[in-house]
């Protein structure tokens, strides 16, 4: 078992471990706290403040008291202070990935892609504060004027997961500091650390108390079901699983709050006979195992044309084989544990159910022996249309292989799910790229790219994979409401 090093240590002594409420750090109010550990040996990294119910609402209040003031503050303070947060971050992008790669098990060279991923929100953001406009006219039948005007929505609550326990809160408060509007951050019990260490920098970028506050909890359903009920929460940003987002939308429905909701994926990734086969071996690696399989982007269901099955398989196999499995902390990890035993449960019972299903088990399969919660990086073939893997998302280092024989049927298959997020093609045909992005339904599509994620494009799905847009030029719009001002003719009495 790999023994926590001095330089870790280190690093966990300098995370704030309590609540983050109105500019201040807090027990939780019964003294409760939990423990947050590290996947890849089972330690205990730290034990954290586990918030109740009434912290919860102590941090709606201190939302809604900041709410109004924040609105008012100059678009460009808060451009400035979401710039600062960005060039703090970037000068620690050391700690904060290596504090990712102990709560949530990723290789460090990974931590530090989503540590830079997760900055660049900050300063897309910065940049888009200033320009938030309205509009003035005059109406059609000259006797009045038209002024449309954009207004922070108002306070929000964020939920968050633990796959990108930094990328997923930034690509929230950061349009949200950005428009105007203060918020409750309920990240992930299994990775709340990055969150906390990122409030505390935030704070010291000079976000004013109240703006943001940090609930981490045990208890998710308890703490965050009376913030949905309470009136003066206006938005709900949830990323997540499609399971629980289907609740969260039916609970908000009471309050008509606005939503956004990213939830699950199940990407096909298509290989037509016309790719460039080395170039769609290496997408497939970055789709599929990017964060080791743990992302809601990852191509899950891998569809190769018949003529290049074989030759894809095979290579696609032997790069899988050369991924090593190791603590992310080790230089040679390109896989590290998935994040807990119920994830790997998971994964091992979607392998096991294709190959009994029909499919051939072409590497892997297994769960890794000894500590932590690895798995092998694991291809399966001749994936039957039916098995559970082709409908459920599979979060971990599983690669599905099935076959088609002609476009439609490629089609066909990738739309023949309830998600839409992403998918991913490779094709060196014109046409058939422009057939794809209209006939594919799903949010996003990547063309011989095995990675859409951009913050300045809008990220979200179709289909049960959500609603809104994170990111881009739409990101921003999430965090506005439209306000128009009917005005009487001014000439009317001259
Ligand atoms: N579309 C996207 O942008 C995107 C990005 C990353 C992850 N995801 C999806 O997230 C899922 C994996 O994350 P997860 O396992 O943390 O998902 P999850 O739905 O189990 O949990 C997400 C968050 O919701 C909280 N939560 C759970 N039950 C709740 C309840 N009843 N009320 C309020 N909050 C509750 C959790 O504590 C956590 O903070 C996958 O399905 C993945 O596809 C989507």
């Amino acid at each position: 078992m790999i023994i926590t090093t001095t330089i870790e240590k280190s690093l966990l002594a300098r995370i704030p471990t309590g609540l983050f409420i109105g500019g201040a750090w807090r027990p939780a109010a019964d003294g409760g706290t939990f423990e947050v550990h590290d996947p890849s040996t089972g330690e205990v990294l730290l034990a954290i403040a586990d918030a109740t119910p009434a912290d919860g609402a102590a941090a709606l209040d201190a939302a809604a008291a900041a709410q109004r003031g924040w609105a008012k503050t100059a678009p460009r303070v808060r451009a400035e202070i979401l710039r600062r947060a960005f060039e703090l971050l970037t000068t620690r992008a050391d700690d904060f990935a290596l504090l990712m790669t102990l709560e949530m098990g990723k290789p460090i060279a990974e931590a530090r892609g989503e540590v830079a991923y997760g900055a660049e929100f900050l300063r897309w953001f910065s940049e888009e504060t200033a320009r938030v406009s309205g509009r003035f006219s005059t109406s059609p039948d000259g006797n009045s004027r038209l002024l449309v005007t954009k207004r922070p929505v108002g306070p929000c609550l964020f939920i968050t997961p633990w796959n990108f326990p930094l990328a997923m809160a930034t690509r929230k408060i950061a349009p949200a500091i950005a428009a105007g509007c203060t918020m409750v951050l309920k990240p992930a019990a299994l990775t709340p650390l990055t969150a906390l260490f990122f409030a505390q920098l935030l704070q010291e970028a000079g976000l004013p108390e109240g703006v943001l506050n940090v609930v981490q909890t045990t208890r998710a359903g308890a703490v965050t079901a009376p913030l949905i009920k309470d009136p003066r929460l206006r938005k709900l940003s949830f990323t997540g699983s499609t399971e629980v987002g289907r609740r969260l939308i039916a609970d908000a429905a009471d309050q008509v709050l606005r939503v956004s909701m990213e939830l699950g994926g199940n990407a096909p990734f298509l290989v037509f006979d016309d790719a460039d086969v080395d170039k769609a071996v290496d997408g497939a690696m970055i789709a599929k195992m990017r964060n080791g399989g743990e992302a809601c982007t990852a191509a899950n269901r891998i569809l190769v044309h018949e003529s290049v099955a074989d030759e894809f398989t095979a290579r696609l196999v032997e790069r899988m084989r050369a991924h090593t499995v190791a603590r992310g902390t080790e230089p040679e990890s390109k896989i590290g544990p998935l994040v807990d035993e119920a994830t790997r449960a998971k994964v091992h019972e979607l392998v096991t159910a294709s190959v009994e299903a029909g499919a051939t088990l072409a590497l892997g399969g297994r769960a890794v022996d000894g500590a932590g919660y690895f798995y092998e990086p694991t291809v399966l073939t001749n994936v039957p249309a039916h098995a559970r893997i082709m409908h459920e998302e599979v979060f971990g280092p599983v690669a599905p292989i099935t076959t088609f024989t002609t476009e439609s049927d490629a089609i066909r298959l990738a739309n023949d799910t309830e998600f839409g997020l992403v998918a991913y093609a490779y094709t060196r045909d014109l046409n058939r790229t422009l057939r794809l992005a209209e006939e594919l339904e799903v949010g996003m599509l990547g063309i011989n790219t095995g990675i859409v994620s951009n913050p300045a494009a809008p990220f979200g799905g179709v289909k049960q994979s959500g609603l809104g847009r994170e990111g881009g030029l739409e990101g921003i719009e999430e965090y506005l409401e439209t306000r128009y001002v009917g005005i009487a003719d001014p000439f009317a009495d001259a």
